[in-house]
């Protein structure tokens, strides 16, 4: 029977990669992916947009949208400091299975809580369900038409505080109009744009850093 993208980039991992070292799982995916077929895994350009991103915010709580395979998942969890949490939101239950397998290839199962579900459902549910207070980083890479009613639904959820740092992938390529208008002209956002391209390709697309203002 015919396997999928998601089962071919794992058993890339898996016969690539070292157990228990994230950067030879983010290696393997990026080799594959730029060698073998695309995928749209955040990738090695915009990641490293991504790793100066999180390295300067330091985060002690994380909320990633949008999981896919892990790459991206793996890729900040890497950085995070000792007792820091990732929780990364997945709607398709076939990535959340390849994802999961991908994050304990990586040995950071006790960094990430993979939840499986629709963003707009589970984000209410952050304080009460997953004892969280406020995130001190949120990467955006989910639906790009749930960018912008997501980020309204963490404000009226109090999960924003002041200096929360928002990171937006692909608001040029498949692109976020809506929500890049809507970071860009509030006064309640300061964002910077951090141009690159597409992952593995050399079409344009980019970052957007949204810091709340509170
Ligand atoms: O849909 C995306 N993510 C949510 C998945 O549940 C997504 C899509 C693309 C992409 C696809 C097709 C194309 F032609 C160009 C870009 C790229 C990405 O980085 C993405 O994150
Ligand atoms: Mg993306």
């Amino acid at each position: 029977t015919q396997s999928t993208r998601p089962q071919r980039i794992l058993g890339a991992v898996q016969q690539n990669a070292t157990r228990g070292d994230p950067r030879s799982v983010v290696r393997a995916i990026d080799q594959y992916c730029r060698n073998q077929e695309w995928a749209m895994n955040v990738g090695d350009e915009k990641g490293c947009i991504l790793d100066s991103v999180v390295s300067e915010v330091n985060p002690a709580t994380v909320l990633e949208l949008g999981t896919y395979c892990g790459y991206s998942t793996v890729r900040i969890a890497s950085l995070l400091p000792p007792h820091a949490k990732l929780i990364t939101l997945e709607f398709n239950p076939e990535f959340a299975v390849i994802a999961r397998q991908v994050i304990a290839w990586a040995g950071l199962e006790d960094k990430i809580q993979l939840v499986e579900g629709a963003s707009g459902d589970l984000i209410p549910k952050m304080k009460e369900q997953f004892g969280v207070e406020t995130f001190d980083l949120v990467f955006l890479d989910h639906w790009k038409d749930r960018y912008l009613p997501d980020t309204k639904l963490m404000e009226e959820c109090g999960l924003l505080r002041k200096g929360s740092v928002l990171l937006a992938d692909n608001v040029i390529c498949p692109g976020t109009p809506e929500y890049l208008e809507f970071v860009r002209s509030s006064p309640r956002y300061e964002s910077q744009y951090f141009k690159s391209h597409l992952e593995y390709t050399k079409v344009e697309d980019g970052l957007e850093k949204s810091v709340f203002l509170g």
